[in-house]
């Protein structure tokens, strides 16, 4: 039987006192790749903030890699965050320092004290992301593609269980889309389970995948045909 990594049951995500989505059912199984899409405004970013703990799931039923959503504590929220990776539209790397430190910055607040060990697991990830010779270099000297393979990269240092993707590629030009899109395919390839927010329809038509639509204050899963996405 598939392992479910998360599970929303009759969930509604709410921005403050509005409600943005109801009646949400929604699985994700170890090793899917989902895409989430909509228009502007329909929900998306808000799902995804709920499932990463930066809003409460306040009515229905949630539990998201081995966490209970209506249950969790503020103080479990950085636990929550260790198993999960997430990246954002716009990177959110530290620009005062080099690609090293910005990964090493991250290992250091979730425990990671052995140096050594440390580099390994940086160049590790940035192999993953074939940025490995770009370690000494400062995020204002990379392109917005290679700021975001950094972002994927520092989203796998804790060998998260799954990848948030909030609209990767919302920023980079469309052969860079698809670079970066390459680069998250290869990362579910080797076994990683990921759900990402877009409105690139080219990207879903080229690498496609399971959809879910966010529309109308409601969550359903769309048949992939260009006509319904
Ligand atoms: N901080 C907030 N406070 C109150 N309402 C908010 C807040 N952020 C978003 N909203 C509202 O919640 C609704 C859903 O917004 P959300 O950002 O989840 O949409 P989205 O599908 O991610 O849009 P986009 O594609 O533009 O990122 C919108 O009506 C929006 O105005």
């Amino acid at each position: 039987m598939s392992e479910s990594i998360l599970s929303l049951q009759n969930a509604q995500i709410f921005q403050r006192e509005n409600l943005v989505l109801s009646h949400v059912n929604l699985t994700i199984n170890k090793g899917e790749f989902v895409y989430l899409i909509g228009k502007t405004g329909s929900g998306k970013s808000s799902l995804m903030k709920t499932l990463y703990g930066d809003l409460t799931l306040e009515k229905g039923t949630g539990s998201i890699v081995g966490f209970n959503l209506n249950t969790l504590k503020e103080k479990e929220i950085p636990f929550l965050r260790r198993k999960l990776g997430i990246v954002f539209q716009d990177f959110k790397l530290l620009n005062d320092r080099n690609v090293f430190e910005n990964l090493k910055f991250v290992l250091k607040a979730t425990g990671w004290k052995d140096a050594a060990k440390m580099k390994t697991k940086i160049m590790e990830v940035l192999a993953k992301v074939g940025m490995e010779t770009k370690d000494f270099k400062m995020p204002f000297q990379l392109s917005g593609g290679e700021q975001q393979r950094i972002a994927i990269a520092r989203a796998l240092l804790n060998d998260p269980d799954l990848i948030l993707a909030d609209e990767p590629t919302g920023n980079l030009d469309p052969a860079t889309s698809v670079d970066v899109m390459k680069v998250l395919k290869e990362i579910h390839n080797s076994g990683k389970t990921i759900l990402m927010a877009t409105h690139d329809y080219a990207l879903i038509l080229k690498f496609p995948c399971k959809t879910l639509k966010c529309e109308g204050g409601e969550l359903f899963e769309v048949v992939q045909q260009k006509s319904s996405v």
